[in-house]
């Protein structure tokens, strides 16, 4: 039993009852590692075809929505950048376009795999501003960078598959300077259960049926459970604030199918 759990049964001043092993505070973190080693190993299978699919599924539409999502970082030349959750790095590439040669983008993932297409994509375009861009494998929930450093972070569908929101946020704040603007792409939880349903029907009768066709079938099913636990564009903004940040707003994108959280230090 450690301290703490120690500590709170004295306060309830009560007969410690024998906490079984699925209770503890280790059990919880351990579950937690599991977890985070399972979602990153998922996206070290889907690296081969990531990249692919997501033209083939959303039509090529994701690359608007996330050029969008840098647009409303406000990155410019010259600017310190971060992309969290940087994948196969599109939004990397796409911040290295704003802040140009004399400008720094840092791409954090911590699947392997992703940084590596990353990091050949980079090495086989001939863009010379891809140049100021620096692949790092870390955790988003650890960020490895000072307080106060970035100009601008971006984090693309990334806040949904973290382990730990709250946290994700609140390195996101610390890492950010004052003023200055995260933009935090992703599927949209929608209220509206239309729209739900359209999003559901979408992903079961499209998007699995062809992610079958490369035997990544459980891969993608993922998707709609991580969508319906993930948080709505209003508790997205109650988070940003609960966090500290000085501004927080929520822009529904593709018909309410994707969402895009725009926040200030
Ligand atoms: C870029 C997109 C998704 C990235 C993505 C995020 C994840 O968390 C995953 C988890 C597990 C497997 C894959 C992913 C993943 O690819 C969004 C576009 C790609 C989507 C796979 C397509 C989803 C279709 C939409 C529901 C509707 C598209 C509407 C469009 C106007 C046709
Ligand atoms: C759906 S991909 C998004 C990639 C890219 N941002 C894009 O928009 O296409 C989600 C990425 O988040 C990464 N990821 C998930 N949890 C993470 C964590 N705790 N720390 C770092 N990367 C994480 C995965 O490895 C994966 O590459």
């Amino acid at each position: 039993m450690t301290t703490v759990e120690v500590q709170v049964i004295k306060l309830l001043h009560r007969r410690p009852p024998r906490i079984s092993p699925e209770y503890s505070i280790f059990r919880h973190r351990n579950f937690t590692v599991r977890c985070s080693a399972e979602r990153q190993a998922l996206f070290n299978r889907i690296a081969p075809v990531y990249d692919n699919l997501n033209d083939v599924l959303s039509l090529g539409q994701h690359r608007i929505w996330k050029r969008m999502a840098v647009s409303w970082t406000g990155a410019k030349r010259g600017d310190s950048t971060l992309d969290i959750c940087c994948g196969s790095g599109d939004l990397a590439f796409l911040l290295s376009e704003k802040v140009g040669l004399d400008g720094q983008v840092m791409g954090l993932d911590f699947s392997s795999d992703q940084l590596l297409v990353a990091s050949s994509r980079q090495q086989e375009s001939s863009t010379p501003c891809y140049k100021n861009i620096e692949w790092l494998e870390g955790d988003a929930l650890n960020l490895p960078f000072r307080d106060d450093y970035f100009d601008a972070i971006t984090m693309g569908y990334g806040l949904r598959n973290v382990m730990d929101k709250e946290r994700a946020m609140q390195q996101i704040f610390r890492v950010l300077k004052p003023g200055c603007k995260a933009s935090i792409l992703d599927f949209n939880k929608s209220r509206e259960p239309i729209t739900s349903l359209i999003q559901e029907w979408m992903i079961d009768s499209i998007v699995v049926p062809v992610a079958t066709g490369f035997g990544l079938a459980e891969e993608y099913k993922y998707l709609k459970s991580s969508i319906q636990e993930f948080l709505t564009g209003k508790e997205l903004e109650q988070l940003a604030f609960a966090v500290g940040f000085s501004d927080a707003k929520f822009y529904e994108i593709a018909g309410g199918l994707m969402g895009n959280l725009v926040v200030t230090r």
